[in-house]
């Protein structure tokens, strides 16, 4: 088995959206970055410039937030030029019915461990989300070429791996075999489930998988697309913190 690198792919979440600021569950709901979420990005884009990264293609989702990012890392780069894919398969893990809810209260009324099993369980969901809830994707015009059975309701991690998939397969790795430079700027959960394929993750190892908002995560792969390391553009003590930021977020009381 080949362990070389041959090829390197840039995975970065988006910076501070406004509801991460407020702790709000946020999944399809489309909020722009917060003004530490600009910084992040900034800054993500700083770092890729200053260790020499460039890019041929670049994957968005249809979120203002993960496009927003890219756009700030375009600009330190100066590659306004490249092309951009932006694919609902990359969008956030859709949270149902906890969309718009604040992660803390919704801890405080129905326990930690709740909250951790609808945020990091695998396989189980969210409430529903009903279709006459004002964010309900099929009243949203950019979802209209997708059927409304493939149209999320709420999703647990396994559904996101599902939808995720094949647009990894079909458009990211045909990108990366065909010698594209490609960066890709999503979400917290849409990377987990990239991450979890990647790294063979099972169901319990990925429920402690944090990814940190705005900071670049480059996988080296081999000939075959096998990850043969990863690692962030951050110290490893920054990197923690910014982990256990995100864990944080599930507490009925912050800090
Ligand atoms: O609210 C969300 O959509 C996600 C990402 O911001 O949060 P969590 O980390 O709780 O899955």
């Amino acid at each position: 088995m080949s362990s070389e690198s041959k090829y390197k792919v840039v995975f970065v979440r988006h910076g501070q959206s406004e509801w991460n600021l407020k702790n709000i569950f946020t999944g399809w709901h489309d909020i722009p970055l917060s003004e530490q979420g600009h910084q992040e990005a900034t800054l993500a884009g700083q770092i890729l410039k200053q260790k020499g990264y460039s890019f041929d293609l670049a994957i968005t989702s249809v979120l203002q937030r993960s496009i927003q990012t890219f756009n700030h890392i375009a600009e330190e780069l100066q590659i306004h030029h490249i092309p951009i894919i932006k694919s609902w398969r990359l969008n956030e893990r859709h949270y149902g019915s906890l969309q718009g809810l604040n992660k803390s209260e919704t801890a405080a009324l129905h326990g930690e461990a709740q909250v951790k099993i609808w945020r990091r369980s695998y396989d189980v969901r969210p409430p529903e989300m009903s279709i006459d809830h004002p964010d309900y994707p099929g009243k949203d015009s950019r979802y209209k070429h997708i059927p409304p059975s493939s149209l999320p309701k709420g999703e647990c991690l396994k559904d996101t791996v599902e939808r995720v998939l094949p647009f990894w397969t079909d458009t990211i790795c045909k990108a990366i075999i065909e010698g594209q430079k490609v960066i890709v700027s999503a979400h917290g959960n849409s990377l987990r489930a990239i991450v979890k394929y990647l790294d063979k993750m099972t169901d319990e190892q990925i429920m402690e998988l944090d990814i940190p908002t705005g900071v670049p995560l480059v996988y080296e792969l081999d000939e075959n697309l096998l990850p043969v390391k990863h690692y962030y553009l951050i110290s490893q003590e920054e990197l923690e913190k910014k982990m256990q930021e995100v864990k944080n977020q599930g507490k009925a009381q912050q800090n």
